[in-house]
């Protein structure tokens, strides 16, 4: 509550009597004149029980509010002014307690323009104080003011927009002020609507987010469930219906209890744990795949407000997974596993081409293995660069025949960002960067197309390559271990290999004897592979009778070891769980094409689905050609019909 204080003085300019009113709480309180009619004021104190006060300090004058056109005659200071000055000044006491109390700013102006009332609101939203501008002119306080204009025009203005200072947004109603006909004054009324702006703009962004969650949602190929608090459905996405062959109508406001999986609903345990689950594993929908499913509390306010789970199919990434092994199995292995310890054989030829390498492995050389499909090519790679001194590094296999031309240059070579659609961001290394220090074993050379043997080429000489759509050379130190089962001069007569290739690769050659030039190895190595078979297939099967052994040497091995790996793992196979030593009657399941006699219209059958039947036969039909091309698989290809890659394809898959 505000006290107000009565005066009465005069006007500085005119000299007149004026009547004051002031709110300052003072320290005092009476009546103050100057230049008035002393015995009256004398008399109007006694009536009010006042004390008189001479002199007024300059900060109150300063609040005085002027009441003088309320007053009759301002000169003559009746009973009826007083009492009109202490009503005034009563409901001028209410009227600002109520204009402080009130959300929204005002300021008026007389019909002078000077101001009359300004609230705190209004002091709050100009910085402008009471004290400071009561009575003064509104352009010297504020320039900006459009009240005079309102009292100019006569006009209201309605919620006018308005930026004030840096940030602040207000709208401003103003209003011309009658005393009957004639105007007194302005009033204008204004809110400070920053917060409403600001507010107004925080509900679009949450609009826009929300848009876009929702889009994110229904896009996405995770399977997404929402519920409530309670545990019922609020949202699922399409790939939800799509996983699980629910849709909205059995989902949406229906309880989670066992939604999605056997057992109690996940969403139920996270709701009632408040704590997220997540990597759990399941098989959902009607063809039970395999889903990985991560669930979370949503909390606001440390209030459980529902929770929301991803479903996550991981069944297609799992039988990509396989492939991309199997795949990368054919293209490269970067470890190289056998020693020349591993390699099997006495034979003096093969005694002989073990000796070469070890001599061959000690020092840098290219080297080139020749020998058939099957005879241990591989195996002598694996042992040459596990007998140098790069067999801390890294050993890289590549098959050059069971990649396209395209993508083996960027194999071998790598490439830089952007250099084909699909290419990595960042580039990607090649497998002779990789092999750097190490050894890469190029399998099937006589593949390589002629580009691809040019490229060769300039890095056995220059040791350097240019990734793939790059142009910086990059130095390397790689040995090249070059392995062929098809007589490249051959190629070189018929044009297809490059005799300069030929002459860097063929300086330090090692042939590895076919297993029919050696059959006196053929005991040894069984033993051997039957260690290997045994630890595959968990049995127990060591020995071979002697006509076994001479069943083995009767048979000319187009195949090689790798054939004479695959007859014993068929026997094994074949063998009872009782029966430990091969005989030759085991050995009957050699995969010939005799098993199909089709002049004869006559099929062997069993009990196997008709795919798996077929299989066999497709197996028999493949190992029978590549028997009458001497391993030659190219030419085999040729004579089947099929590429070199499906060819490749076909061998991986039927071992
Ligand atoms: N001398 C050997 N001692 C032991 N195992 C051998 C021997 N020769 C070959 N093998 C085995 O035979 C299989 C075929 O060998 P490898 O893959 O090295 O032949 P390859 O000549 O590289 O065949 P391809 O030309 O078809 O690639 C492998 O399992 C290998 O371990």
């Amino acid at each position: 509550m505000f006290t107000f204080y009565l005066a009465v003085g005069s006007d500085t300019s005119s000299n007149d009597l004026r009547l004051l009113l002031t709110r300052k709480p003072l320290a005092f309180q009476g009546i103050y004149a100057e230049g008035y009619n002393e015995d009256r004021l004398q008399k109007l104190a006694k009536n009010y029980g006042i004390p008189i006060i001479h002199t007024l300090p300059s900060d109150v004058t300063d609040l005085i509010v002027p009441l003088t056109n309320t007053i009759n005659s301002p000169r003559i200071l009746r009973q009826e002014d007083v009492e009109l000055l202490v009503r005034r000044a009563q409901d001028l006491d209410q009227m600002y307690h109520i204009l402080d109390s009130t959300h929204d700013g005002m300021i008026a102006i007389d019909a002078l323009s000077r101001i009359t009332i300004i609230n705190s609101r209004a002091e709050e939203m100009t910085g402008l104080y009471k004290k400071d501008v009561i009575g003064k002119p509104i352009q010297d306080v504020m320039p900006s003011s459009k009240l005079p204009r309102v009292m100019a025009t006569e006009q209201i203005e309605y919620n006018r927009k308005q930026v004030i200072g840096n940030d602040r947004t207000i709208i401003t109603t103003r209003v011309p002020m009658y005393e009957g006909d004639t105007i007194t004054g302005a009033l204008g009324v204004f809110r400070d609507i920053t917060e409403i702006v600001n507010m107004a703009e925080e509900v679009t962004n949450l609009k826009s987010i929300q848009t876009m969650l929702e889009a994110i949602i229904q896009s996405s190929d995770d399977a997404i469930s929402v519920v409530n608090e309670k545990g019922l459905g609020l949202l699922i996405n399409p790939a939800y219906s799509r996983l699980t062959g629910l849709h909205k109508d059995e989902v949406i406001g229906k309880p989670a209890t066992a939604d999605i999986s056997e057992g109690e609903s996940i969403h139920m345990k996270v709701l009632q744990t408040k704590k997220p689950i997540r990597g759990a594993r399941m098989k959902v929908g009607p063809s039970k795949r395999d889903v990985v499913v991560n669930v979370a509390p949503v909390i606001v306010d440390d209030e459980i407000k529902g929770s929301v789970g991803v479903v996550h199919d991981v069944s297609e990434m799992e039988s990509l997974t396989k492939e991309l092994e199997q795949a990368k199995k054919i293209i490269r292995s970067i470890e190289a596993k056998y020693r020349f310890e591993d390699i099997i054989g006495s034979s003096a030829e093969m005694t002989m081409a073990i000796e070469q390498a070890r001599v061959a492995a000690k020092t840098p050389a290219t080297i080139l293995l020749r020998g058939e499909s099957g005879t241990g090519k591989e195996l002598f790679a694996h042992a040459i660069h596990n007998e140098s001194k790069r067999k801390y590094n890294k050993f890289v296999r590549v098959n050059c025949a069971a990649i396209s031309e395209s993508l083996l240059e960027s194999e071998l070579f790598g490439y830089e960002d952007g250099a084909f659609s699909g290419a990595k961001r960042g580039g990607r290394k090649g497998l002779f960067e990789e092999a750097n220090n190490g050894s890469i074993f190029l399998d099937e050379i006589g593949e390589l197309s002629q580009t691809m043997q040019a490229k060769l080429l300039r890095v056995l000489q220059e040791k350097e390559i240019v990734r793939v759509g790059g142009t910086k050379t990059i130095t390397l130190d790689v040995r090249v271990i070059a392995a062929t089962n098809v007589a490249l001069e051959d190629k070189i007569e018929a044009g297809e290999f490059r005799a300069d290739l030929y002459y860097r690769l063929n300086r330090a050659p090692i042939s590895i004897p076919a297993l029919r030039d050696r059959k006196e190895d053929i005991h040894a190595l069984s033993q051997h592979l039957l260690l290997r078979l045994n630890q595959d297939y968990g049995r127990h099967v060591y020995q071979l009778t002697d006509k076994a052994i001479a069943k083995l040497h009767s048979y000319s091995w187009p195949g090689n070891v790798r054939e004479l790996e695959n007859v014993l793992g068929r026997a094994i196979i074949h063998m009872k769980l009782s029966e430990t030593v091969i005989e030759d009657t085991h050995l009957s399941v050699f995969p010939t094409i005799a098993d199909v006699d089709t002049s004869k219209n006559q099929v062997r059958v069993d009990d196997r689905t008709l795919d798996e039947q077929i299989q066999d036969v497709e197996a028999a039909i493949i190992h029978e050609t590549l028997k009458q091309c001497g391993g030659n698989k190219t030419k085999a290809a040729q004579q089947l019909g099929l590429s070199v890659r499906n060819l490749y394809y076909k061998l991986e898959k039927y071992k």
